[in-house]
């Protein structure tokens, strides 16, 4: 079996979230928080040998007090968060056992994950090298100028918006990582595909959201009901942590 280390970074600002007590990873959401749901999928998986977690150095106290017991339970390694994503992803890359084969990156606020979409990014990675789930665009796109008016109809045939999982061979991410120099990458394969290897999309699922702003945890919450629990995850329980975390 293929090992897998999972790197979640979950230490961005959270600016269009635009919440005064809580950054999104750790905002609750059907009764434990956003991250912890991410965390779930992979945590009960076999072929996952390693899960890191990138946290804000602003954040890091609070989050070892308040998930403390989850850390331990799970085994899961904390780093320091960076500035960009990127310098998240890099950090954590630096603490990937050289034993795992691959590393899958996901954000920390996609909590609507589906263990068929893992299985299938994980064997599509295992098989090309480099894969990541992905929706081909279905709305109709404008290019528009300074002051507003369209430029252009952009044909849309070939678009597809990257999500995460993003999975890679562990020594294609370093490398795409050690180069990456400034580069401003929003996400991991756009450093892999700039080392001229293949990255290849799995159609994932629009389900498959990425919490930016409050109205986001609403959506999540409806998607969380008719997506299948994790394995051998109990009830979930009422959240506990609001007052601490206050
Ligand atoms: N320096 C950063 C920036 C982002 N992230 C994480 O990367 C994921 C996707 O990033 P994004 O949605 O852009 O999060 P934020 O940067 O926090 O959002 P915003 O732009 O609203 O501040 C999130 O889990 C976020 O916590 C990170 O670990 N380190
Ligand atoms: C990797 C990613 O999920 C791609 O959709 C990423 O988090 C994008 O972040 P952005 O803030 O939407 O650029």
């Amino acid at each position: 079996m293929a090992r897998f280390a999972v790197i979640l970074p979950a230490a961005g600002a959270s600016s269009r979230f635009q919440d005064k007590h809580y950054k999104k990873p750790f905002a609750p959401l059907a009764g434990r928080a956003v991250w912890l749901h991410s965390l779930h999928r992979f945590s009960q998986r076999e072929d996952v040998i390693q899960i890191i977690v990138a946290v804000a150095p602003d954040d890091r106290e609070d989050f070892l007090s308040r998930f403390s017991a989850d850390i331990t339970l799970l085994g899961v390694q904390v780093v320091e968060g960076g500035r960009e994503r990127a310098d998240s992803v890099h950090n954590a890359l630096r603490h990937v056992k050289s034993d795992a084969e691959f590393v899958c990156v996901h954000d920390a606020a996609r909590p609507c994950l589906s263990e068929l979409w893992i299985d299938a990014v994980f064997q599509k990675a295992q098989q090309t090298g480099a894969a990541i789930l992905a929706v081909p665009v279905t709305a109709t796109l404008k290019r528009v100028d300074q002051s507003g008016v369209i430029v252009a109809t952009q044909p849309r045939e070939e678009l597809w918006e990257a999500q995460t999982p993003q999975v890679f061979r562990r020594d294609w991410l370093l490398e795409a990582y050690e180069k990456r120099g400034g580069f401003p990458a929003t996400d991991d394969a756009q450093l892999v595909e700039r080392l001229g290897k293949k990255v290849h999309v799995v159609p994932g699922s629009s389900l498959n959201i990425k919490i930016t702003t409050r109205d986001d945890l609403k959506l999540a919450e409806e998607i969380l009901k008719v997506l299948p629990k994790p394995k051998g995850l109990g009830p979930i329980h009422p959240f506990a942590g609001d007052d601490l975390w206050r």
